[in-house]
């Protein structure tokens, strides 16, 4: 089967005039199989908007090849535009302009029938705040009608970049029914977030990045059994103090929120004793089973020796492969 969205080799640099030339994407990797929720995860700054700019055609790579439904972009990117709806910058809407006079606009520029408007305004639950100006609209109801200016194409493919921000929890979990519906009803969606939760609830399959590199990809599952080597969560009452404790003893310790992340442990019971010992009682040892985890595993400090990377590592350094 044709993925929606191949990317192999994607290298971008950054020149600015008086800094050194930046490589923002170095290498990077990515398919996505038609049908499915695509979750694209880094830390900040790791090079998601690039690629994603990249891929759209707003920015121009300097290797590589990428593919959108099986048409090499950006040679054929006037033919496939049509059927991909994106967001991957807040689009900056008229405060002025009631959410249907905006989305009519829209649709009226992209020769989209005026049908349209009244269905995706439903499917994003904007249709009772349809008349109203858009400078009353909350962000999240912002973010809403960039997603129904998205979708008004019908698309086959459908990039957000941080669809979740500015959304509460009941918003988010309307994202989720509403992107859910899309992908059953055959739309692949590619969806950036940091909301690792959230990804892990709503995407089949993800890639995550680190520093414009492949750090792992695949299914949610196969991500997770690849990071769950080795790595233990583990909470205890003083974590700061535990961590000072394995760190000593040996171990390769990271903080990660309310709880430590333990890497590369032959064996579990070493922690509850290391820890027993200095009088800290383990409340909880478990394998790496959240996608936070997993990212955290993978990206902390930049991709790891023997984490899955289908990329070359023959030009990072010994000190930046051994972080
Ligand atoms: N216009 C630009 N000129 C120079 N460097 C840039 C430019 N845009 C991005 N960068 C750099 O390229 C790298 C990747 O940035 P990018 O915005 O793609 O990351 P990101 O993963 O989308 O980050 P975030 O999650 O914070 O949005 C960063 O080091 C950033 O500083």
């Amino acid at each position: 089967m044709t993925a929606a969205l191949e990317i192999s080799g994607l290298v971008k640099t950054y020149r600015s005039v008086f800094g050194r030339p930046r490589a923002a994407i170095d290498g990077l990797q990515m398919v996505v199989e038609p049908g499915q929720i695509h979750g694209f995860l880094g830390p900040n700054g790791s090079g998601k908007s690039t690629t994603l700019k990249t891929l759209l055609g707003l920015l121009r790579a300097d290797e590589g090849h990428m593919s959108i439904l099986g048409q090499p972009v950006p040679r054929h990117q006037a033919q496939v535009a049509p059927r991909v709806g994106a967001i991957v910058e807040a689009p900056a809407f008229f405060g002025n302009f009631t959410g249907y006079k905006t989305l009519s606009l829209l649709a009226k520029a992209g020769g989209v029938p005026k049908q349209r408007i009244g269905i995706v305004l439903d499917q994003v639950g904007l249709s009772d705040r349809a008349e109203d100006h858009v400078r009353s609209y909350s962000l999240g109801m912002r973010q809403r009608l960039a997603v129904a200016s998205a979708l008004l194409k019908d698309p086959e493919l459908l990039i957000l970049d941080e669809p979740n921000n500015g959304l509460d929890p009941a918003g988010i979990r309307e994202m989720r029914d509403l992107l859910r519906t899309q992908a059953d009803r055959g739309m692949t969606v590619v969806i950036s977030s940091h909301i690792l939760a959230e990804i892990q609830q709503i995407c089949d399959s993800v890639t995550i990045i680190s520093r414009g590199r492949t750090v792992a990809a695949g299914a949610v599952s196969d991500v997770l059994a690849v990071a769950d080597k080795g790595a233990y969560r583990v909470r205890v009452d003083d974590h700061q103090r535990a961590a000072q404790i394995l760190i000593e003893a040996g171990a390769d310790v990271s903080v990660a929120g309310d709880h430590l992340v333990v890497h590369d442990l032959a064996d579990a019971a070493w922690v509850s004793h290391a820890l027993g010992v200095n009088g800290l009682w383990v409340r909880e040892l478990a394998p790496v089973a959240q996608l936070e985890d997993a990212f955290l595993t993978l990206t902390g400090g930049g991709p790891r020796r023997g984490a899955f990377r289908p990329v070359d590592d023959s030009d990072w350094s010994e000190e930046e492969q051994q972080v």
